[in-house]
């Protein structure tokens, strides 16, 4: 097989809080995550004639060498790179950025575990999650591919299995960057650690995002559309924002408020699912 398509999931922190600093900067937090059945797609052509990696398109606003497609393929073979089939990547770019669901993780995640399989370096899921975590906080979730309650920086793993809901997801007009939100003076970082029981996962009232305060102070249009949205039930801040959920028990309660939004919001209407959609297709390979 020289050219395999693979999806790159959006996740959504169904809860944020953080529970502390570390020495180095880095939040400890616990949070929920899941995967959505929408993303972006990546596309790995198989190149014997040209070696070294490389996009076939580049992403505006974000050079070739920073992109974590381009910086995930270095970390995993270094400078073996030259001695492997070349590989083109193509993007179906759909996660907008700095929009709290993980699209450059997920591009990261999916690049690891596209390559390892055609380049057939036999890396477990440990050794991958172990070099996708140099990457971003984030990585390690996706390369897992289950839903996950995650401790530490957002590495440390358990599987977990919330219901499967529907969300309707608004993208705020702003881009928010993650390192802005954490470093704010106002953010509070002491909620106190929970001991995870099972049963918590399926009990979203107490679900909250410690950044939400923080973000609705410095982005007025996220406040306006956690207020819009918060008509329907419960409407959250995923990450760091600019995106927000509101989760519905069905699709077609989801389209309705969807359809309903102030208009030129954006956003999507997606299903949370447990098994990410990258671990799904590359079972069917
Ligand atoms: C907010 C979340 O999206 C929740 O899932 C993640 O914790 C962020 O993950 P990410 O975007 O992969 O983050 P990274 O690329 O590793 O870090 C970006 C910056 O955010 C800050 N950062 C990130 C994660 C974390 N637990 N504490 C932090 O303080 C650090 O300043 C870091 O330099
Ligand atoms: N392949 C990529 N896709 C998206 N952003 C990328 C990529 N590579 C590097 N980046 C950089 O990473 C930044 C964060 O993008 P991303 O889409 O991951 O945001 P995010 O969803 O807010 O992330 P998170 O939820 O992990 O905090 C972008 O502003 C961009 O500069």
């Amino acid at each position: 097989m020289t050219t395999i398509t693979l999806p790159a999931p959006a996740k959504i922190n169904l809860f944020l809080h953080i529970n502390g600093r570390r020495a180095d900067g880095y939040h400890l937090i616990q949070t929920l995550f899941q995967f959505l059945d929408y993303g972006d797609e990546l596309t790995f052509e198989l190149t014997p004639g040209k070696p070294g990696v490389r996009l076939a398109q580049s992403m505006p606003g974000v050079a070739d060498a920073d992109n974590l497609i381009i910086k995930a393929a270095h970390a995993l073979v270094g400078d073996a790179l030259a001695q492997l089939p070349g590989v083109t990547i193509s993007i179906c770019k759909k996660l907008p950025m700095g929009g709290g669901l993980g699209g450059g993780s997920s591009n990261a995640a999916t690049t690891l575990l596209a390559l390892n399989y055609l380049w057939q370096l036999g890396h477990d899921e440990d050794a991958l999650a172990e070099l996708g975590l140099n990457l971003g906080a984030d990585v390690p979730v996706f390369v897992r591919g289950h839903a996950a309650i995650g401790e530490g920086v957002g590495e440390q793993l358990t599987p977990a299995n919330p219901p499967q809901d529907w969300f309707v997801v608004l993208k705020p007009e702003c881009n928010i960057q993650t390192t802005k939100i954490f470093s704010a003076k106002g953010l509070t970082r002491n909620t106190p650690k929970m001991t995870m029981a099972p049963a918590f996962e399926g009990d979203a009232s107490g679900y909250k995002n410690d950044c939400e305060a923080t973000v609705r102070k410095l982005y007025p249009d996220v406040a306006e559309s956690l207020n819009w949205l918060s008509q329907f039930g419960p409407a959250r801040l995923t990450g760091t924002g600019a995106c927000i959920f509101g989760r519905f028990p069905t699709e077609s309660a989801a389209r309705i408020i969807w359809k309903s939004r102030p208009s030129g919001i954006k956003g999507f209407v997606a299903r949370g699912v447990n098994h990410s959609p990258l671990h799904q297709k590359l079972a069917e390979l």
